[in-house]
């Protein structure tokens, strides 16, 4: 079968074919006026600093723990907003994400080598359902699915890298494109692709996440300075579109706003779900370059480059900060393991 468009180019095929999803030119320069004052002080290194679940370290054991809860960063939306799964972490109830990660460091604490691939290419799973067990009477969802790619991921790592994940880093010779497709070759389950209009596209959000995250847990040195990060995109999930249209910048048609509305879910791979998907990626695409074009008419040069995945970073942040302002707002529900 023929190579997939990349991210980008998918999500350029898409927004110039979309007919529910609209991105909204207007709403994009006024997102990006918005951003301009916070994007200046973006810095890789608060992807530590700001998160105090993220791993301290920039070693092989933080690599590890990034790998880990990549392979595992998908579909944490409840079915109902009054029932969701919360781990408690060092007096704190995490949801969502972050009862994830919450849930990886508690099993550290405990002496679980949950991060040690030989150790979850056999977890069993009982060990699993135990490890990422909820503090409510709401599991995790796709619990299942979550043993099967440890057990996958985990084999895959030994076999082909030695069982680290700085040896699949270390073969990217410091290009993100080449590790995306390391990543994506190698794991089948970071293989998130879709037919669009007859083409074969790709947003591979986990794996572009992943290359995102190693860049930040080495904070863009040594093994993690890529010369081609910029050309890593949005990743796809479901609270960036979220937060785009309650910003303006994405507009979805009423038969579509309906559907969402009303809680209906849509399938992963289906036409409104990849518009929602690649119209998403394509409208930060283009707040990141208008936040650019800003900065060069205001004549100032931001220390770090301003590019997809710190934009990203700080929108996704920004949508966990305004839950409640968002109310208003439908994510999209659709129960998979890219996403
Ligand atoms: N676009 C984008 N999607 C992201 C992330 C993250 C967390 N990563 C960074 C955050 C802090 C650290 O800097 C991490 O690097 C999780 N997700 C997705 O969101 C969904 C979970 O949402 P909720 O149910 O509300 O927890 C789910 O699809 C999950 O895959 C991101 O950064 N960008």
């Amino acid at each position: 079968m023929e190579a997939p468009l990349s991210p980008r180019e998918s999500a350029r095929f898409v927004a110039e074919n979309s007919r529910d999803v609209l991105v909204d030119h207007e709403g994009v320069r006024r997102a990006a006026e918005l951003l301009l004052p916070a994007a200046v002080a973006w810095r890789v290194e608060q992807w530590k600093s700001l998160h105090e679940l993220n791993p301290r370290g920039a070693d092989e054991a933080a690599l590890d723990w990034v790998f880990v809860v990549d392979s595992l960063n998908f579909s944490f939306w409840a079915e109902r907003e009054d029932r969701k799964c919360e781990v408690r972490y060092g007096g704190t109830a995490y949801t969502g994400y972050w009862a994830l990660c919450a849930a990886v460091n508690r099993a550290l604490d405990q002496g679980i080598p949950v991060t040690t691939a030989s150790y979850y290419a056999t977890v069993t799973l009982d060990q699993v359902r135990d490890i990422f067990r909820s503090d409510t009477a709401v599991p995790m969802p796709l619990i299942e699915e979550r043993h099967r790619i440890l057990n996958e991921t985990g084999k895959i790592l030994l076999e082909k890298f030695g069982g680290s994940f700085l040896n699949c880093v270390r073969k990217s010779g410091r290009s993100a494109q080449k590790l995306m497709h390391l990543i994506v070759e190698n794991f089948p389950s970071y293989r998130d692709e879709a037919w669009f209009e007859g083409k074969r596209i790709s947003f591979y959000k986990r794996a572009q996440i992943l290359v995102a995250d190693t860049w930040s847990v080495l904070e863009g040195t040594g093994d993690g300075c890529f010369e081609d990060i910029s050309s890593i995109t949005m990743f796809a999930d479901y609270r960036l579109p979220q937060i785009l249209v309650y910003l303006g910048a994405l507009k979805y048609s009423d038969d579509l706003l309906k559907k969402l509305l009303e809680g209906e879910m849509l399938l992963n791979g289906d036409k409104q779900e990849v518009e929602i998907r690649g119209c998403s990626i394509w409208c930060v695409e283009l707040i990141r370059d208008h936040l650019l074009e800003l900065l060069e008419k205001r004549g100032e040069k931001p220390p770090v480059e301003i590019n997809s995945i710190l934009l990203d970073y700080h929108l996704w942040d920004y949508a966990r900060e305004h839950r409640e302002d968002m109310k208003g707002t439908p994510f999209h529900r659709t129960r998979c393991i890219y996403y």
